[in-house]
């Protein structure tokens, strides 16, 4: 995909950015995070930079506060504007951005102001009740971690953000795995998942990743001469 800009501003950099959609606490955070290891995205959770700018002392920061405390929806300029500036900020060209788009308000804001088309969105299906546990068990001090808002975020995933998943579905564009299981078993489908579009764009950071003591000095050596070449070949 050749990204026109995420500025206005013409820009050779391929960039690919992977939505990342599931229930509240169905593990995304979890997965993005084995994701980043073994592929090299950047990872990105809306979540995050929404509660990073409650402390930045924002002129927004307690609408977006009280807002995040009742389960709701901020609104998409000011989330788009946070995930647009973490992208311009980073060297890199592979963005799992997680937690978006919530509602097609998102989705629609993300096209106008970014304008990069998703490789897909990878969708964490999980029964709510094994999300409510996760999220009751977490201890991670999040405001929003109690029974009363955790009914009001059920409610807003299903009233606003599946519709959304449809919208993806409808064009191909989803894949979905079972996130009701062990991290490391709902990784192993996501691995399979990246894998089959890693295609060309494996980077020398995987082929390090990968190599193993037991594979010879040669046969590394060979894999990253074979990059070279492409890399070359792709400029061209
Ligand atoms: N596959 C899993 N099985 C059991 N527990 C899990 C699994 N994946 C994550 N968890 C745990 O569930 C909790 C929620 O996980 P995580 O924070 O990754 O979810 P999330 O989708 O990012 O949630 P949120 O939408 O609230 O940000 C954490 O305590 C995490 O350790
Ligand atoms: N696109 C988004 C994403 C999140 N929010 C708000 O943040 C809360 C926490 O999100 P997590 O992904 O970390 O669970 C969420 O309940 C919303 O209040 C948002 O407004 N827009
Ligand atoms: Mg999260």
């Amino acid at each position: 995909m050749d990204s026109k800009a995420m500025n206005g501003k013409p820009s050779n950099k391929r960039i690919k950015v992977v939505f990342v959609l599931g229930g509240p606490g169905s593990g995304k955070g979890t997965q993005c995070a084995k994701i980043v290891e073994h592929f090299g995205f950047t990872h990105f959770s809306a979540g995050d930079l929404l509660r990073a700018e409650t402390k930045s002392g924002s002129e927004y920061g307690t609408m977006i506060q009280n807002l995040m405390k009742e389960g709701k929806l901020v609104d998409s300029s000011i989330i788009v504007r946070l995930i647009q500036k973490a992208m311009l900020e980073s060297e890199n060209d592979k963005f799992l951005i997680d937690g978006f788009p919530r509602n097609e308000e998102n989705r629609i804001a993300f096209e106008k102001i970014v304008n990069i088309e998703p490789e897909f969105l990878l969708f964490l299906d999980c029964p709510e009740s094994e999300l409510e546990k996760r999220l009751l068990s977490r201890n991670q001090g999040r405001e929003d971690d109690n029974i009363e808002t955790i009914k009001k975020r059920f409610k807003v995933f299903m009233e606003s953000t599946l519709p959304v998943v449809s919208y993806y579905e409808q064009r191909g564009k989803v894949r979905k795995v079972n996130a009701a299981k062990p991290p490391e078993e709902v990784f192993e489908d996501i691995k399979a998942i990246f894998s089959s579009i890693q295609g060309n764009d494996i980077s020398y950071r995987q082929i390090a990743i990968e190599a193993k003591p037991e594979h010879s000095p040669s046969l590394i050596k060979c894999c990253l001469q074979f990059l070279c070449c492409l890399r070359m070949h792709e400029r061209k």
